[in-house]
C-alpha cells in the first residue's frame, strides 16, 4: 500500500495531474486518509508547484480530500487579468479570443473598462481595488488555473493584489505583459506604476512581453532604436527578476521583419517573421502573450511557446489584412483565422439546403482516365449541364494529387455555387476547405467527422439500413445517401436495398435521402415516384461520367428528374 511520503515524492516529482487520474480507487480511498503535513509548505515553497487536480484544501490539515471530480478532463487554463476593450481588438476581449483559437480556456479578471474604438482610448473607468480582489479570489480559489497572463494593470493597489493573491494561490506560471500605452499613444498605466512593476511584479513572472516604448519606460527611458539595443534591453530587464524576456519588435523603425528577443538569461534567441502590411494590428501584443500562455498552460516549455505565438500572430494578420472594421488608423484582427477564404471567394459558401441533393454527381478516377479528362473538366461539365451538389470519389488517387485536383474543382464549384463534397477524406474536405464529406458505414464515423469539420459543414452518410439511418442523425449528419438502389459497377461487393429498402430508409429518418446505385436516364423516374418526402434527388456516377459528353448527359437527367415528383412536391428551379 502507497505511504504518505511516496505521495508526497509523487506529488513533488509528477507537477501534473497525473498521479491521481492514474490512480487505481483502491489507492484513491487511502489517499482519503492521508495526512501529509507538511504539505502546505512545500506547496508554498515549491516555485513551479501545479496543484494536483483534486486536492481542495490545502490548510493545516495537509491533504484533506479528493474530489469526486477526479476523472473529468483536464482542460488547460488561463486566467487573463487585463482591462476589457470595447473595441474588441485588445485587452480581456482579445485574450479570450486568443485563448479560444489556441483550445485553451479562458477565465477573466477585469481591472478597468476602458471606451475603445479603433481611433483610440475615449475614456477608461478602472474597477474598484477590492472588487479585483474578489474577482481573483473567485476563480483562483475555484478553477484550476494553469497560467495567469496579466495585461492592463492600472494602479499600484491592482498590482499588489494580484502579487498577493498570487503568493495565496498559485500557479503554474505567471505571463506579464506590462501593459502602459494603447498601439494608438493613449496611457492606459502610467509612469507611477513603473516601480511597482520593477520591485514586485516582474521577479514573479516566468516571462515578460514589453513592446519597445515599455521596455524603455521600465530602463527609464533608454533608447531602444536596432536589435542589437532590444538584446541590451532583454539582458538589462532579465536582471530585474523575470525568468525570460520577450521584447517585441513590432514597432522597430525601418524594419521589413518583425522582430522580437528572447532571453532566458543563458541565450538570445531573435525570433523573425515577415512584417504584414495591415492597418490590423490592435491588439497584437495582447493576443501574443495570451497565446504564450496558453501554450504554457498546455505543457509546452517558454522557446516553444514563443515561437507557435509569433507564428500565430503572423498568421492571423496575414488572414484579416483585408478586415475592415471601424474607421480609425487602428484596426482589429481576425483572432479565428476565418475570414480570409470567405473574402477571397467570388461567392459566400451558404449552408445547406436539401434541395441540393436534387441531382447529386460522383465523381470516379477511373471514369475519367478511361476517358482522357481531368477531374476538374468532368466537374465544370456535369455543373454546366445542372448537377446541384458534387461529390469527389477518388479511391486510388495519390493524397497530393487529390488535393490539387480538389482545390480546382472547389474553385469552379464555389464560382457557381455548388456545393463541393469529398468521398471518405476528412483530411482532403479540411485542406482544401471543401463543402463537406460523405462518409460509408466503414470510413470515419460521422460524429468524428463532424467533431473535425465543425459546425457549418455538410456531412453525408451512406445507410442501408433504418438503423443506420437513426444513427446517421444521432450522429449529426446533414443528409442520407441510400443504396444500392439497383446493381451497379461502380462499387464491388454491394447489396442492393431496391426500392422498398430505399422507401424504408428514408421513412426512419428526419434527414433529407438521395438515392445511389445503378441510377441512370431510364430508371430515375421510377425513384422518384416512390412518394416519400424526404426522398430529395438521385446521385450518379456512371451514367453522368462513363459517357462521352458529360454535359449532354446531366442535362438529359436533370430534365428527367425536373418531371419527377421529387420530396412531394413538382421539383421548380
Ligand atoms: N505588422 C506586423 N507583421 C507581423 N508581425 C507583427 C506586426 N506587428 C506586430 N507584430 C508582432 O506582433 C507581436 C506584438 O508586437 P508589438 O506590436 O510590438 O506589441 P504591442 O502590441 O504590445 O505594441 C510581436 O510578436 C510582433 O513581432
Ligand atoms: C484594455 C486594453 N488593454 C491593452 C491594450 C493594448 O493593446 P495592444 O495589444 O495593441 O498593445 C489596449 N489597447 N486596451
Ligand atoms: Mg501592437
Amino acid at each position: 500500500m502507497a505511504s504518505a511520503a511516496f505521495f508526497s515524492t509523487c506529488l513533488l516529482a509528477n507537477k501534473n495531474y497525473l498521479l491521481l487520474t492514474s490512480t487505481p480507487a483502491s489507492a484513491k480511498g487511502h489517499i482519503n486518509n492521508l495526512r501529509v503535513p507538511n504539505l502546505p509548505s512545500i506547496v508554498l515553497r515549491t516555485e513551479r508547484f501545479v496543484r494536483p487536480r483534486g486536492f481542495v484544501a490545502m490548510g493545516d490539515e495537509g491533504v484533506s480530500k479528493v474530489s469526486d471530480g477526479d476523472s473529468r478532463m483536464k482542460i488547460p487554463h488561463v486566467l487573463t487579468v487585463a482591462g476589457s476593450d470595447s473595441g474588441a481588438g485588445a485587452g480581456i476581449q482579445a485574450d479570450l479570443k486568443a485563448c479560444a483559437a489556441r483550445g485553451v480556456y479562458c477565465s477573466t479578471v477585469i481591472t478597468a473598462v476602458t471606451a475603445q474604438n479603433t481611433v483610440g482610448v475615449q475614456g477608461v473607468s478602472n474597477v474598484p481595488e477590492d472588487f479585483v480582489a474578489e474577482q481573483l479570489k473567485s476563480v483562483l480559489s475555484d478553477m484550476e488555473v494553469d497560467v495567469v497572463k496579466t495585461g492592463m494593470l492600472p494602479s499600484i493597489g491592482i498590482v499588489k493584489i494580484l502579487c498577493k493573491t498570487l503568493r495565496e494561490f498559485p500557479v503554474q506560471a505567471l505571463v506579464v505583459d506590462p501593459v502602459m500605452v494603447s498601439t494608438s499613444g493613449d496611457v492606459l498605466a502610467g509612469p507611477s506604476i513603473l516601480s511597482t512593476f520593477r520591485e514586485v511584479l516582474l521577479p514573479m513572472a516566468d516571462i515578460i512581453t514589453p513592446n519597445l516604448k515599455e521596455a524603455s519606460a521600465l530602463l527609464n527611458g533608454m533608447r531602444l532604436e536596432t536589435v542589437d539595443d532590444m538584446r541590451s534591453a532583454a539582458r538589462l530587464l532579465h536582471d530585474m527578476g523575470p525568468k525570460n524576456v520577450l521584447v517585441k519588435g513590432g514597432d522597430l523603425p525601418d524594419s521589413s521583419d518583425a522582430v522580437d528577443i528572447l532571453y532566458d538569461g543563458l541565450n538570445f534567441y531573435e525570433l523573425c517573421s515577415p512584417r504584414i502590411r495591415t492597418r490590423n494590428s490592435h491588439g497584437t501584443g495582447c493576443s501574443l502573450a495570451s497565446c504564450i500562455a496558453a501554450e504554457l498552460a498546455k505543457g509546452y516549455p517558454v522557446l516553444s511557446a514563443v515561437k507557435v505565438a509569433k507564428r500565430y500572430i503572423e498568421t492571423a494578420l496575414g488572414y484579416s489584412k483585408e478586415f475592415g472594421i471601424g474607421n480609425g488608423p487602428q484596426g482589429p484582427f481576425d483572432h479565428l483565422l476565418r475570414l480570409k477564404s470567405h473574402s477571397q471567394d467570388c461567392h459566400r459558401q451558404r449552408p445547406f439546403s436539401p434541395s441540393d441533393l436534387f441531382l447529386y454527381a460522383v465523381t470516379d478516377s477511373r471514369m475519367n482516365k478511361r476517358w482522357g479528362r481531368s477531374i476538374a473538366d468532368a466537374v465544370q461539365a456535369a455543373i454546366d449541364g445542372g448537377a446541384t451538389i458534387v461529390q469527389l470519389r477518388e479511391k486510388d488517387a495519390e493524397t497530393k494529387d487529390f488535393l490539387e485536383s480538389a482545390k480546382a474543382c472547389l474553385k469552379i464549384c464555389r464560382s457557381r455555387g455548388v456545393p463541393l463534397l469529398i468521398n471518405d477524406r476528412v483530411d482532403v474536405a479540411i485542406a482544401c476547405d471543401a463543402d463537406g464529406v460523405h462518409v460509408g458505414q466503414s470510413d470515419m464515423p460521422a460524429r468524428v467527422a463532424r467533431t473535425l469539420l465543425g459546425s457549418e459543414k455538410i456531412i453525408g452518410v451512406s445507410c442501408k439500413t433504418p438503423e443506420q439511418a437513426q444513427q446517421a442523425w444521432v450522429d449529426g449528419a446533414d443528409y442520407i445517401g441510400c443504396g444500392g438502389v439497383y446493381p451497379t459497377n461502380t462499387k464491388e461487393n454491394n447489396t442492393t436495398v431496391g426500392l422498398d429498402g430505399l422507401k424504408t430508409v428514408c421513412m426512419a429518418s428526419k434527414l433529407p435521402v438521395v438515392a445511389i446505385g445503378g441510377i441512370a436516364m431510364s430508371n430515375a423516374h421510377a425513384v422518384m415516384e416512390i412518394g416519400v418526402p424526404n426522398l430529395k434527388g438521385v446521385a450518379v456516377v456512371s451514367a453522368l461520367f462513363d459517357r462521352e459528353c458529360i454535359q449532354t448527359e446531366t442535362r438529359k437527367l436533370h430534365s428527367v428528374l425536373l418531371g419527377s415528383n421529387v420530396g412531394g412536391t413538382r421539383h421548380v428551379l
